[in-house]
């Protein structure tokens, strides 16, 4: 009984500091966006985990490109349109700054380059730019084919494939490969992928280690992924493949040289950072590329006679990174297929002063969520947004993902760092697959959209060599 009544009186001091908490003088400030914010301390978080991206559509349908919420314990404004997202891009350490829910910091560390700020952002992110430079492709562009051509051709003696399982399988091995540098491939890439999935759709939820909840998933997800990728590593120093890591990891392990594998978390929570950042979002590309091609034979056959005419028609002679920067329709199928199925649907900025958004007040300490997803979809200056139609970007100047109204890979001092080895990947993986295969649709899938687009149900591709 006393526990009973000690923990309603607990729930009832929290309730009331919340309240008090709202009545701040930002949040009395009547110029706040439309919307609600929720129960105390909970928010609206309970009805998000359930509706998922349908939470936000129904919201900006009713309130058009900007409300408010209460998610994952923040007081959150989501906002679409180019023109937002550009002033909040621009606005880094100005107005706003990256801000992750606390769930996806903790799941994630303090190491991750997204979570990093100042100086040490700086320094993680050029180091991983430099990495992977103009060198790094020549040096790895045909191996990465090869690897690529050869995960093709084995698709073709198994098919049916389940599209989304080898798709994830194969980027999973690249990032492994090129990212990492350890060779993780068979049952333990599997093994990985799901740990992976359980992380990836678990990270975004209320910061609660208590089992059933998501954020416990995550963290025995995240502690076997540890164990899986210390065991490779240790396996790669036993063959005596020390070198094994790539520069962007070197550092930091020679940093920790006197730490044991299976203790060193700062290394392999980086490692896990660079799979999470690396892997889902290509992952996700590559299976709405695959989607989206089996489901149009014209687009496949004019990406066909495009790697024809500059001269990729054996098939033993493999792509390279200048071949696949010369061509206009690979391009154009990347970036549509990026418009429509952006791998990232939005990014978290917290308010560090208050400002004007939409003619409403975003009050400091509030998080703002830009939507890509929405803003690709509704505010696109695209005419069809829910038609795959990679002709559209025939004409235009912009390089292959940016646009005035795209920002698939984010925007200003917080954009995407692995775009480049994104896109080159997307390239090779289009071009191998046109040339080399014919592809039809065998069971289709409705796709869900959160935390990335996938299909609710196996989506099974009949791959057949030319
Ligand atoms: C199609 C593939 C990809 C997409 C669509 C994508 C999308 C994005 C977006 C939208 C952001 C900005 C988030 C923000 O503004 O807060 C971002 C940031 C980031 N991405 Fe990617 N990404 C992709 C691939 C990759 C790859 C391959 C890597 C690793 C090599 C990577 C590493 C990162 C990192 C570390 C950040 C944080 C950057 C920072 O905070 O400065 N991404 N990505």
């Amino acid at each position: 009984m006393e526990i009973i009544t000690g923990s309603l009186i607990a729930i009832t001091v929290l309730m009331v500091i919340y309240m008090w908490k709202q009545r701040s003088p930002e949040a009395e400030a009547n110029n706040l966006p439309p919307g609600s914010l929720g129960l105390p301390v909970i928010g609206e978080s309970i009805s998000f985990a359930i509706k998922k991206v349908a939470f936000f559509k129904e919201r900006h349908e009713r309130f058009g490109r900007i409300f408010k919420t209460n998610l994952f314990g923040k007081r959150t404004v989501r906002v679409y349109g180019a023109d937002n997202i550009r002033k909040l891009v621009s606005g880094e350490g100005q107005i706003v700054r990256s801000s992750y829910p606390t769930s996806v910091r903790k799941l994630l560390g303090d190491q991750a380059l997204s979570m990093s700020h100042g100086d040490v952002h700086k320094e993680k992110k050029t180091q991983l730019m430099k990495y992977l430079s103009p060198e790094f492709f020549h040096n790895h562009c045909p191996i990465l084919a090869n690897t690529i051509a050869e995960r093709v051709q084995k698709w073709q003696h198994q098919s049916p494939i389940d599209i989304h399982f080898e798709t994830r399988k194969l980027f999973m091995e690249l990032a492994a490969r090129f990212l990492i540098n350890i060779d993780i491939t068979g049952e333990v890439i599997e093994q990985l992928m799901k740990e992976l999935e359980i992380f990836t759709d678990n990270v975004f939820c209320l910061p609660f280690n208590i089992p059933g909840f998501g954020f416990y998933k995550a963290t025995k997800a995240k502690q076997r992924m540890r164990e899986i990728i210390a065991s490779s590593l240790t396996e790669s120093v036993n063959n005596n493949d020390t070198d094994g890591l790539s520069s962007v990891l070197q550092g930091l392990k020679a940093e920790t040289n006197d730490v044991p594998i299976h203790e060193n978390y700062a290394l392999l929570d980086s490692i896990i950072d660079l799979l999470f950042s690396g892997s889902e979002t290509v992952s996700s590309a590559g299976f709405s590329l695959l989607d989206q091609l089996s489901k149009h034979e014209n687009v496949s056959e004019r990406l066909r006679q495009e790697a024809h005419s500059h001269g990729l028609v054996k098939l033993e002679e493999p792509v390279c990174a200048r071949d696949v920067q010369d061509m206009p329709f690979v391009d154009a199928v990347v970036k549509e297929t990026l418009r429509m199925l952006p791998p990232v649907g939005g990014a978290f900025r917290e308010v560090l002063q208050s400002f004007e958004l939409e003619g409403y007040t975003l009050p400091k300490g509030w998080t703002v969520v830009f939507g890509i997803r929405e803003t690709h979809e509704r505010d696109s200056t695209v005419t069809s947004t829910s038609t795959f139609l990679p002709e559209r970007w025939l004409h235009d100047k912009n390089s292959s993902s940016s646009s005035p109204s795209m920002f698939p890979f984010g925007g200003g001092a917080r954009v995407c760092p692995g775009q480049a080895y994104a896109k080159m990947i997307l390239k090779l993986f289009t071009v191998e697959l046109s040339r080399s295969s014919a592809l039809e649709l065998v069971q289709d899938s409705p796709l869900c959209f959160w935390p990335s687009p996938k299909p609710v149900n196996k989506v099974l591709v009949n791959v057949t060599r030319l």
